[in-house]
């Protein structure tokens, strides 16, 4: 007898990635392109589902099953991806995205590993008191460093700043300077406080851009924000295999 055809509430209503089945463990990318690209490098990678910006694959790094997927630009979306994810049975995260650079000696190309980040992110706040930390998985921080020292990645640790506005406005950028952030994007922080609310497994990389406010930072090591150079596709290039390589330490880990 056939398996039966899937029902209409076997796939979760945003993603539309099927309910069960899928690998325990992620790497999720903004753009859809990335995943595409990441998925490239694994074996035996299939297109499990492309609803809206969240393209969704699986495959097989290194004889470790995993997903990749993306869920767009900003914490208010990407947060429904990494739900759907986690209600579909991924256990551990590794995102993958770009990042403008925000602390001197970082930079483009360069990765940047967070340990941490600010949780401005304009979904968490609506989910759990702001007092509550955005942190990483400690050891998805070590395997990430790990992995990054092994690809021969330049790479950098610290906290990242996840900020909803891409755009400065009429508010100053400067309220974090001599804090010493490493970073800011738009992601980071709403996958950590999703992953810690959940008791799961949670780390993140990023591929420095530029800045994207051109007082956040000093332009001796960036060139200014622009996605779309060789610098950074060859940082992309390197942060991938990353991603990957840090999926298979954590699950050599048993994480
Ligand atoms: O390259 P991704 O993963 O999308 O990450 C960064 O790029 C986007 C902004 O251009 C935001 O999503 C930000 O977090
Ligand atoms: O949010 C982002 C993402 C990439 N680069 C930036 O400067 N900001």
């Amino acid at each position: 007898m056939s398996a039966p055809a899937p029902g209409p509430h076997s796939l979760l209503p945003l993603s539309r990635v099927p309910r069960t089945g899928l690998p325990p463990r992620a790497v999720v990318v903004g753009d859809p392109e990335r995943a595409a690209a990441v998925a490239a490098l694994l074996d035996d990678a299939v297109e499990v589902s492309y609803n809206r910006e969240y393209r969704t694959f699986s495959g097989t790094w290194r004889g470790v099953p995993v997903v990749v997927a993306s869920h767009g630009i900003g914490g208010p979306g990407a947060m429904l991806l990494f739900q759907e994810l986690a209600d579909a049975g991924v256990r551990t995260f590794v995102r993958f995205g770009t990042a403008g650079a925000m602390r001197p000696g970082i930079g483009d190309g360069d990765l940047v590993v967070a340990e941490a980040a600010v949780r401005d992110d304009g979904v968490t706040g609506q989910l759990v008191p702001a007092e509550y930390p955005a942190v990483s998985t400690p050891e998805a921080v070590l395997a990430l460093t790990r992995a990054a020292r092994e690809a021969g990645a330049p790479h950098h640790r610290g906290i990242v700043w996840t900020r909803a506005a891409f755009q400065p406005g009429l508010i100053p950028l400067n309220q974090y300077d001599g804090a010493g952030l490493a970073a800011i994007e738009m992601e980071v922080s709403a996958l950590f406080v999703m992953a810690s609310l959940r008791g799961l497994v949670a780390g993140a990389v990023l591929v420095v851009d530029g800045v994207n406010a051109d007082d956040l930072v000093d332009h001796e090591s960036t060139g200014g924000y622009d996605p779309h150079r060789e610098v950074v596709a060859e940082g992309v290039a390197r942060g991938g295999v990353v991603a990957l390589e840090a999926l298979r330490i954590l699950t050599e880990e048993q994480l």
